[in-house]
């Protein structure tokens, strides 16, 4: 387990972003724990692929603070964490050449990397794409591509951008089954999703957004059995909320 010696909780207080004078985020005030899954859910727009640059310091807040608890003065908290996007972004090379660049980056010694990059790919089902180029696997292998780099890097927290909206169902579910993995593991997890199935399944907690506000914090059963606020309520009744 990573927990001991995390970088988390991370909090975020009062934290806006706007756009030309937009705001798109406003006034959100935040914990996330280790060892609790964190699915945020929300409308098209509501600004959860936003909340996640934030919290994974690809964007930088306009108003407030987004602060990690757990992490020493001056350690490299972007090295902790690891993000998976809906289309990967993955490297012109071959899939275990993708895996090893990440554990270069994270300063694993050159002889350790073959072995460590291929138990990576083995526990995603990707070991005999080893030495196919990264970019013409099918978008489910890359995606668990994606996943076993970030399992080599062993970060704290995995942020997940809405992982699965480009995959058939054998595809999500494979992909379901990792992020069990990391959780089990001891990897914190936030993502978004689009699969309400999905989000039940895999929630401890729900972050609910809507127009840029957070709306609701509250664990998983008690958010699906009964939303506090009338916009969550609408948006899980399949309701046109915006
Ligand atoms: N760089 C930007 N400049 C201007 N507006 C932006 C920018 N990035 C995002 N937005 C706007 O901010 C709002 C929130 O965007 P975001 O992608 O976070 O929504 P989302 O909740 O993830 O939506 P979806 O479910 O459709 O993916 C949207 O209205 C979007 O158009």
């Amino acid at each position: 387990m990573r927990a001991p010696d995390t970088i988390l909780p991370l909090e975020l207080e009062r934290v806006g972003f706007a756009v030309g004078g937009r705001p798109l985020l406003d006034d959100i005030t935040l914990r996330l724990e280790a060892g609790v899954r964190t699915i945020i859910l929300g409308p098209n727009g509501a600004g959860k692929s936003l909340l996640l640059r934030l919290c994974h310091g690809l964007l930088a807040p306009s108003d407030g603070s987004v602060r990690w608890h757990g992490a020493m003065a001056g350690e490299p908290v972007r090295r902790r964490q690891a993000m998976v996007f809906q289309r990967p972004v993955l490297l012109r090379r071959s899939a275990v050449a993708n895996v090893r660049y990440v554990l270069a980056l994270g300063g694993v010694p050159w002889r350790r990397r073959g072995a460590l990059a291929m138990e990576a790919l083995e526990r995603f089902g990707l070991a005999a794409l080893a030495q196919r180029p990264a970019r013409v696997l099918s978008g489910g292998e890359q995606q668990r591509l994606a996943l076993a780099r970030a399992w080599a890097a062993g970060p704290d927290v995995l942020f997940l951008d809405e992982p699965t909206s480009a995959l058939d169902p054998a595809a999500a579910l494979s992909v379901e089954m990792a992020v069990q993995e990391f959780h089990a593991s001891g990897t914190k997890i936030v993502m978004t999703t689009h699969d309400l199935g999905q989000a039940r399944r895999l929630a401890d907690e729900v972050v609910f957004l809507s127009r840029g506000r957070l709306v609701e914090l509250a664990p998983a059963v008690e958010f699906f059995k009964g939303p506090a606020s009338p916009q969550a309520r609408a948006f899980l009744a399949g309701e046109l909320v915006c």
